[in-house]
């Protein structure tokens, strides 16, 4: 296979440049600031944030009430006058040519002094981001390198082993994605002869990522059309069995998930099987899975000779995992070309790789992130795409960062509770929906706007009154936000694509990945461990545990003659836990809603009322 090396595009921008007009100076908390932040036993942490000005304090809707007049306009030192903002657009504007993608930072208002100030801490992330690159444990709680960068420049890998890893899995899945489309390898028992569906079962990183690009970048009639499973909703499992109907015969399931052992997509499997048998399928035959090698799910997948099995690295993160088998192998079979997404991200990767600020897309981003939320997340990221294909990307970017520095802990174990919120949807489609907080409510946000250019494919247009397009309208909605935003401070970033094609959307999976990991080096988080995301699922399987307790107690009552049915307080006594009884009322409401538990006397709104008991005696689990 050639390997997808990077190819520099110098940025044509520098020559425009001068220094940026002197606007005043916001300051600038140091990672030391945040990193000695003391630790209050009350948890609240609003007064562990940097002091606001009182423009800020101003706004805050704790000092503001319905009598009190309407609070002082914030300046933020944002400039106003058009030429001198024309003249800053000019100055900053970043354009990569070779991937007609541009940066505009001109609407963040930082200052020379605070790009002073933020050089030497950036020289050292671009440090950082090099020795991560080189193979570094950049993930030092999990012991682990993080390597999704070499997955679209193989050669960069530290080591022949993971490049040739890399490579072969590449080739496999194109092969793979080939013999699937042209039906060398057909599904078993299916009237159709070939795979027409993808069902991918799969949750987070392991979903995201293949939802955006689909959304994005599925041909309107591709080879095989995908749906997904990526919750643990019953109904919602059987919502996208029972669209596929008889198609299930047609089905590539594949099955992500890197550790091969998250419940929600175990449950989906065990789903699907269920469909699967009950439709009389052999689900090996149809059944993919994509995780790291020895996982629960890959030996599964080996024992039951599943049709195939592609790798997930142990050095790739479910967030940044979009360039490797999980975002590639979804992407090749509905006729995506990954090989120009590969491309992208590659070339976005190389401009990304100057230790020149300017020149530095993904460094300008993370710069005004911090200088747009104070360096902790006093704001937060709204996303805006002006496009329908990229609807998702903010559902993909409000994983990548939130996971990626939503921190408690930063490197030198000081608690700092770092994060950005991220959320949006589309425009002009939100403009009817929140933009008007966005214009005049509570000013805690800042804009990425994402636009695109090219409104149709050439020769496809028409005017709907003369000389407008509908296209022209997206654009004049889109500008009109940007400026009727900024008139009242509201601060922004846009980057322009000239299209939404492979080789743009791997760029901008590219861009952000690459900002964030920038960014948690200027706020010294690691970025690459979710341990706050384990607490929820320890919880949720102690109440798992706790649901069989109540099922054993209720079953042992409800097999008595007479049946004997059982109070809350009852219960939460034979369970030894009293101070679940709480939770043992959800339990058992749960459970009679689904029609598993009776309610004997009372009702689940009364809920000290109420007694339970099963409609079924099971004599064997009494013995058990
Ligand atoms: O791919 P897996 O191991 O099933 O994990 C799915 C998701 O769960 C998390 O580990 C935690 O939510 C994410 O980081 C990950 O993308």
């Amino acid at each position: 296979m050639a390997s997808i090396s990077g190819v520099c595009c110098p940025s044509s921008s520098s020559a425009l440049r001068r220094s940026s007009p002197l606007l005043p100076r916001k300051p600038i908390p140091s990672t030391r600031h945040a990193a000695t932040i003391p630790i209050f036993p009350s948890g609240r942490s609003s007064h562990l944030r940097p002091a606001r000005s009182i423009a800020d304090i101003s706004q805050s809707p704790l000092t503001s009430s319905s009598t009190s007049p309407p609070p002082e306009k914030k300046t933020l030192g944002i400039e106003k006058d058009p030429i001198k903002l024309w003249h800053r657009y000019v100055d900053w504007l970043y354009q990569h040519k070779e991937l007609g993608l541009f940066l505009d930072v001109s609407r963040i208002a930082f200052t020379d002094e605070f790009l002073a100030e933020m050089e030497p801490r950036l020289q050292k992330a671009f440090h950082a981001m090099q020795e991560l690159e080189k193979g570094a444990i950049a993930n030092p709680d999990e012991g682990r390198m993080v390597g999704h960068y070499w997955l679209r420049d193989p050669k960069r890998a530290p080591n022949s082993f993971l490049r040739l890893q890399i490579e072969n899995t590449l080739d496999a899945i194109c092969k793979f994605a080939y013999d699937i489309i042209s039906a060398t390898i057909k599904p078993p028992s299916s009237p159709a002869g070939r795979f027409t569906q993808i069902l991918s079962v799969g949750i987070g990183g392991s979903a995201l990522g293949p939802q955006f690009v689909a959304e994005a970048l599925a041909p309107d009639n591709p080879p095989l059309k995908i749906r997904f499973i990526d919750n643990t909703d019953p109904a919602g499992i059987d919502h996208q069995i029972a669209q596929l109907g008889p198609e299930l015969a047609s089905t590539l399931v594949i099955v992500i998930s890197k550790s091969g052992g998250t419940p929600e997509t175990r449950n989906g499997l065990l789903e699907v099987q269920k469909a699967f048998r009950e439709a009389g399928l052999d689900f090996s035959k149809q059944g993919v899975a994509i995780t790291q090698q020895n996982s629960l799910l890959d030996n599964a997948a080996r024992i039951e000779g599943w049709l195939a099995r592609f790798p997930m690295f142990d050095w790739v993160g479910g967030r940044t995992s979009e360039m490797s088998a999980v975002g590639l192998l979804p992407a090749a079979l509905q006729g995506i070309d990954v090989k120009e997404m590969l491309v992208g991200a590659s070339m976005m990767d190389e401009a990304n790789r100057t230790t020149v600020v300017r020149n530095n897309p993904a460094a300008l981003l993370a710069l005004c992130w911090y200088w747009a939320s104070d360096g902790v997340g006093s704001k937060d990221m709204v996303v805006l795409p002006y496009k329908d294909s990229l609807l998702l990307f903010s559902r993909y970017l409000q994983q990548l960062v939130m996971e990626s520095l939503g921190k408690e802990f930063n490197l030198d174990g000081n608690r700092v509770n770092q994060g950005i919120t991220v959320y949006g949807n589309k425009g002009s489609t939100d403009q009817h929906a929140y933009i008007q907080q966005l214009r005049e409510g509570v000013h805690n946000f800042f804009v990425t706007f994402i636009e695109v250019l090219r409104d149709r494919p050439p020769g496809h247009d028409w005017e709907l009154e003369p000389g407008v397009t509908s296209g022209d309208y997206l654009f004049g909605m889109l500008q009109g936000t940007r400026s009727a935003l900024y008139a009242n401070d509201r601060e922004s970033i846009s980057v322009t694509v000239q299209e939404v094609t492979p080789r743009s959307v791997g760029a901008l999976v590219a861009l952000y990945e690459r900002a964030v990991g920038i960014y948690a080096y200027l706020i010294n988080i690691n970025a690459y461990h979710q341990p706050g995301v384990e607490a929820g699922k320890k919880a949720a399987g102690e109440i798992l545990a706790l649901q069989k307790r109540v099922l054993s107690i209720l079953n042992e009552a409800s097999c008595k003659e007479p049946v004997e049915p059982l109070t809350l307080d009852e219960i939460a006594e034979r369970c030894h836990a009293p101070e679940e009884i709480e939770m043992i009322y959800k339990i058992v409401s749960h459970m009679a809603a689904n029609d598993r538990a009776l309610i004997a006397e009372g009702n689940c709104g009364s809920p000290r009322s109420i007694k339970v008991f099963l409609g079924e005696c099971n004599v064997d689990e009494l013995y058990d």
